[in-house]
Order: C-alpha cells, then sequence, then structure tokens
C-alpha cells in the first residue's frame, strides 16, 4: 500500500488559511512506500497514489454543496459517508434497519461498517482523487480509516459554520431526510461537538486542516475554496 506522506504538513495553519498560489509548490506526487504490505484486496493498485480529501462539517454547513462544485472544477470523485449510508437503507441490505435507527438518533454508524462501504466505493472508481465528504466524524471513524484503508488524508477541509445558522439550513434542506427535524438536528449538534470536533483538532493539529469560513452565499464560500485544490495543478483542472 502506498500512503502519501509528502503532504502540506510544512505549511503553518496561517498560511493555508490565506493560501494562495505561491504558497505552495508542492511536490504532491512524491509518495514512498511505508512497508505496509500490499494486501490482495482492499488498496489501491494503480498508476495514481489516491489524493484523500476528507470533508467535515456540522450538519448542513454546506459540505454536500460545495463538494459539487470542487467535483465540477476538479474532477474529484465524490463520496458523501452519509448518502452511502442512506444508500445501504434503500437496498434493504441487512445492516439497513440499524443503520436507519442510528440515523434517526442522529448517532453515528459503527466505523468497520461506514469504512468497508467507502472502500467499496474507492475500489470501484476508475479516479485517484476522492473527496470524502462527513467522515470521519469520530476519532474512532478516524482510526478505522487509517487501519482498514491504510491510508491518511491529504487534506482536511473543515465548515466552520455556527450552530443557529446550521439549523436553519437543515430545517429547510427539503430533502425528505429522516433526520432533517428539530429533535434529531439538536441531538446531531450534540454529537457534532463531542465525537467529530475532536477529529478538527487531530488535523490542526497534524497541519492538515483547512479552515473554511461557512457562512456567507455558496459562491463566497467556494472563493476560499477554489485555491485550496487550484494549488495542486489537477489535470482535469478546469
Ligand atoms: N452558503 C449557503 N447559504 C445558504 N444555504 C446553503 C449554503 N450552502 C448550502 N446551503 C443549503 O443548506 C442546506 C444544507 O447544505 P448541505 O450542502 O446539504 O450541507 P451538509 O452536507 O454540510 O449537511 C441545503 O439545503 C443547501 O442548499
Ligand atoms: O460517517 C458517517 C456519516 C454519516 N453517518 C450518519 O448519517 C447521518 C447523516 O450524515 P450526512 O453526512 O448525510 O449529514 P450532513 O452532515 O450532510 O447533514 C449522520 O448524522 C449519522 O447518523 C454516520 O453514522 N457515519
Ligand atoms: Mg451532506
Amino acid at each position: 500500500m502506498w500512503r502519501r506522506v509528502a503532504s502540506v504538513s510544512h505549511l503553518t495553519f496561517a498560511q493555508k488559511s490565506i493560501v494562495n498560489k505561491d504558497v505552495c509548490k508542492l511536490k504532491f506526487w512524491e509518495a514512498f512506500s511505508t512497508g505496509i504490505p500490499r494486501k490482495e484486496k482492499g488498496t489501491f493498485q494503480r498508476d495514481k497514489t489516491p489524493f484523500i480529501t476528507f470533508v467535515l462539517g456540522g450538519p448542513g454547513s454546506g459540505k454536500g454543496t460545495q463538494c459539487m462544485k470542487i467535483v465540477e472544477n476538479f474532477g474529484f470523485t465524490h463520496l458523501s459517508a452519509g448518502d452511502i449510508l442512506r444508500r445501504e437503507i434503500a437496498s434493504n441490505s441487512a445492516d439497513g434497519t440499524m443503520i436507519l435507527d442510528t440515523i434517526k438518533e442522529g448517532k453515528i454508524v459503527p466505523s468497520e461498517l461506514t469504512v468497508k462501504l467507502i472502500q467499496k466505493e474507492m475500489e470501484s472508481s476508475d479516479n485517484y482523487k476522492f473527496l470524502i465528504d462527513g467522515f470521519p466524524r469520530s476519532e474512532d471513524n478516524r482510526i478505522a480509516f487509517e487501519q482498514i484503508i491504510g491510508a491518511e488524508p491529504d487534506i482536511v477541509l473543515f465548515f466552520d459554520c455556527p450552530e443557529d445558522e446550521m439549523m436553519k439550513r437543515v430545517l429547510n434542506r427539503n430533502q425528505g431526510r429522516v433526520d432533517d427535524n428539530i429533535d434529531t438536528i439538536k441531538k446531531r449538534l450534540k454529537v457534532f461537538s463531542a465525537l467529530n470536533l475532536p477529529v478538527v483538532k487531530y488535523y490542526l493539529e497534524r497541519g492538515k486542516l483547512y479552515k473554511i469560513n461557512a457562512v456567507g452565499t455558496v459562491d463566497e464560500i467556494y472563493k476560499q475554496v477554489y485555491p485550496l485544490f487550484a494549488q495542486f495543478n489537477f489535470e482535469q483542472q478546469v
């Protein structure tokens, strides 16, 4: 398994917060083997090392909306962990009822299950650029991803949004979701503070976190996001 280590970690958080094209001239394709043995299954045996972006933020902070724009401009494959879990419910799989109950309660689905579903999506994709949206939601999720996938994210986006704004957006989302109601959103916000913020802190301390002010119009927010990806000169960039 190839693990990317030539990450942005040599940049300070302040540099990353105001990143511009001159700041980062990264040799991003300098990856090397960590000595983790190649597995027959569950690894990426493609000629390109995967570029993994975790997209974090509370419920309604705009993760999915911004991911769609990143996909359009930079050719990423968007893997929304929530969408993957909802598809699992819809497929009537053995875990469907448990996942549905967990989502209704605003809790977090067992890590191994979520990671295996994400893994399946990554392995069936021909792309090497992944936006993993809404995951990891806890330290347990994060560790499970590292252990099962054997990789770490290259960068982590964090959409920082006040709770009242997130609540307003979720209650107006209108996608028929079982968890977009006042009771569940209150629980989700508590889970977010207790379990997801420690993950944000973890990546901040490792110099991988890009904090985005998630208040404003979609385009205003994307103006902060675009340069973070533009610096890497991806082939499909438009
Ligand atoms: N910047 C924004 N301002 C106002 N509403 C927004 C903004 N970004 C997204 N929305 C809306 O808020 C709701 C939640 O956005 P979404 O992208 O689904 O967030 P998340 O994936 O973080 O839960 C959606 O209805 C979306 O259209
Ligand atoms: O890795 C994940 C992602 C999502 N969820 C569950 O799915 C719900 C909806 O997640 P999604 O990312 O779709 O919500 P969003 O933040 O976009 O509103 C969460 O509240 C959790 O109950 C989970 O358990 N693990
Ligand atoms: Mg979402």
